[in-house]
């Protein structure tokens, strides 16, 4: 068994509380925690993910709190995607618990909402835009859809909130990746979930737009207490919103505010290798032989 050689930053968590089951977004059931105030929406301990041979973390004690904002970063393979497949309840963990408002996870429901990694849509394929969004709207239901113009109204707000009612009912292989990524987060917000899992869903989209879904995020976040788990390869962009960072790399981590981690010493201990860190003007600079090309964090410093 591989053991985190880095701990977590952030103070040791509290057992999980096995709460009651959070029942409607916006509506989190209370749960004590170690901050006071907002619920915990998700908590994990003691956790381990293999996949095959391979751990890709162990020892991870996280709790996220509702309004809370969490940016997982890591580079390819670190298991970032993985870690959002575990709380949606597709991969069990191979050690620890998981626990989603007090209850394990499960698959279906409302209370999470997943903006998976961007994949190619079938060009061809006849489903609208509104059609997509429809899936998230009654989906998940049993027995007959909702239908209406309560159903339009709401699938219209929906798209007007990431700008999308312009190609509302334009077939989604016609859409540019942009477009379809709007579309997509979107159809994660439907339920108005409690917590909302983020697969790099900025990719794709012009500075414009990023801006406009990272302000979207910001406000469903303050107004609605959804916690956002985020991962992304650019830490940047969404900075003003993250209270805390998972940073993920060769089977250890470490969790604390962006200035707890985004030091060069911490991310050398992670990378196992130089990595020089330069906070300027609101930005964090990454460097270092050990920092993969792909670590888009880097910009403006050449690596
Ligand atoms: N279904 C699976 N079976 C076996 N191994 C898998 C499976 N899915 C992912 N893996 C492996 O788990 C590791 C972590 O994958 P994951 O997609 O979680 O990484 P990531 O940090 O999200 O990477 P990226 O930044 O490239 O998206 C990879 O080595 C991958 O090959």
């Amino acid at each position: 068994m591989t053991e985190p050689m880095t701990e977590p930053v952030a103070e040791p968590v509290a057992e999980p509380v096995a709460g009651p089951m959070i029942e409607r977004p916006g509506a989190v059931a209370p749960q004590a925690t170690p901050t006071g105030g907002s619920p915990v929406v998700l908590s994990l301990t003691g956790a381990e993910l293999r996949r095959g041979e391979r751990v890709l973390w162990s020892g991870l004690d996280l709790e996220l709190h509702g309004g809370e904002f969490i940016a997982v970063l890591g580079p390819n393979g670190a298991g970032k995607t993985s870690l959002l497949h575990a709380v949606l309840g597709q991969v069990p963990l191979s050690a620890g618990t998981l626990l989603i408002g007090g209850r394990p996870p499960r698959r279906g429901g409302d209370l999470i909402g997943y903006i998976p990694q961007q994949r190619a849509v079938a060009p061809h394929t006849p489903l609208r835009a509104r059609d997509l969004v429809r899936l998230g709207v009654d989906g998940h239901r049993w027995g007959l859809p909702l239908g209406g113009r309560g159903l339009r109204r709401r699938i219209d707000e929906l798209l007007t909130e990431v700008g999308a009612q312009t190609y509302a009912d334009m077939p989604l292989g016609l859409l540019s990746g942009g477009e379809q990524q709007r579309v997509r987060i979107a159809q994660a917000l439907a339920t108005d979930p409690a917590l909302l899992l983020c697969d790099e869903p900025l990719l794709s989209l012009d500075p414009h737009h990023q801006h406009a879904i990272v302000d979207l995020l910001d406000r469903r976040r303050r107004a609605r207490g959804t916690a956002v788990l985020f991962v992304t390869h650019e830490l940047n962009p969404v900075l003003p919103l993250v209270d805390r960072v998972l940073y993920l790399a060769g089977g250890r981590f470490r969790v604390g505010t962006p200035d707890e981690v985004m030091t060069s010493s911490v991310l050398s201990d992670l990378y196992g290798g130089q990595v020089e860190v330069v906070r300027a003007h609101g930005r964090y600079l990454v460097a270092g032989a050990s920092v993969p090309h792909h670590l888009d964090h880097t910009e403006g410093v050449p690596s």
